[in-house]
């Protein structure tokens, strides 16, 4: 059984239709990343998921239970954890208050492991709190019931690249577990080292959805070569290299980068067995195959209108 599953979901506030008729399930055990820019409407669907906000059509089912059943998802969410993209804890009250309050409603089973893990300064008062403490201390009331799904709004804003890594490796050992996690992110590096399959929202619409390795496959590599003499150009003339950008080294000033290079760099989406073969016979001072970023791809889908 899906353990978030979405029928159509849409929220159409007028002026702006925030999600539109959006369909996608997310398994149990998944690591699922919903991505997209400022506005695109991650946090309307997280909201709507949560019941914070109803549906104007279409629905969802969160561990079974239609959003739009306020009793129901009450159930259901004693099971879920939620991080929001602005955790609005009460200013005055102290991180263990927070934890007390959280705890009297869902439990806290997890309580003092996650905190050994995430250290927040719990003695301090709220208002005291950096954002990256406020991250921390959402993080251990998001998974201190032990939840098996947790919707996460952009869970690493401002906390440094230790306690990234340190809740990266968290969330692999609970997706072993059997926790589902959805969550939502800007952070492309993020989702390729955490995430099973992306989401890619834009102005309310979902543009693709697809495993993060395949979203990395049709993105290509990026090929760099460094070679002793000008290599004529037509040795490139293959299928899948693309934004071809070519130089010449001190030495070779004779040389017309429009036809000989002894640097390059291209995006390749072609077969590299094809490809080495036709540098065989030329020596080489370097040959680099890199992934391709994610930015790319994601530039992609939001490049301009005609890209998607
Ligand atoms: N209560 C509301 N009334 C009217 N429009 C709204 C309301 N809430 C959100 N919107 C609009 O819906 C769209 C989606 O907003 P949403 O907050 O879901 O985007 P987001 O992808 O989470 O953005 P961000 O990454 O900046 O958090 C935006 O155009 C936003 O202005």
């Amino acid at each position: 059984m899906a353990v978030i599953e979405l029928e159509g979901l849409t929220k159409d506030y007028g002026e702006v239709v925030a999600n539109d008729s959006l369909e996608f399930t997310v398994e149990r055990g998944e690591i699922f990343g919903f991505l997209g820019p400022n506005g695109a409407g991650k946090t309307t669907t997280i909201r709507m998921l949560l019941g914070f906000i109803s549906p104007t059509s279409g629905t969802a089912r969160v561990l079974g239970e239609d959003v739009r059943e306020e009793r129901s998802l009450l159930e259901a969410k004693r099971r879920i954890g939620y991080l929001s993209d602005e955790p609005g804890f009460d200013e005055q009250q102290t991180g263990t208050d927070v934890l007390d309050l959280h705890a009297s409603i869902k439990g806290d089973s997890r309580r003092e492991e996650l905190l050994e893990l995430f250290d927040p300064p719990v003695e301090r008062r709220i208002r005291e709190y950096s954002q990256g403490n406020a991250r921390k201390l959402g993080i251990v009331t998001a998974f201190m019931h032990d939840p098996d799904l947790v919707i996460l709004d952009e869970p690493t804003n401002g906390l440094d690249p230790l306690m990234r890594q340190r809740f990266a490796d968290f969330l692999r050992a609970e997706r072993q577990r059997g926790v589902t996690v959805f969550f939502s992110s800007h952070n492309l590096s993020e989702v390729r080292r955490l995430c099973d399959r992306v989401g890619i929202i834009r102005e309310g619409k979902l543009v693709t959805i697809e495993p993060v390795d395949a979203l990395l496959r049709r993105s290509g590599k990026v090929i760099r070569i460094r070679s002793v003499d000008p290599i004529p150009i037509d040795a490139l003339d293959l299928e899948g290299v693309h934004d071809l950008e070519t130089s010449v080294s001190d030495g070779h000033e004779g040389t017309d980068p429009s036809t000989a290079f002894t640097e390059c760099v291209f995006t390749f989406t072609g077969d590299i067995n094809a490809l080495l073969p036709r540098l065989a016979d030329d020596e080489l001072i370097d040959l680099a195959i890199e992934e391709a970023p994610l930015e790319d791809v994601f530039m992609r889908f939001y490049g301009g209108e005609d890209d998607v």
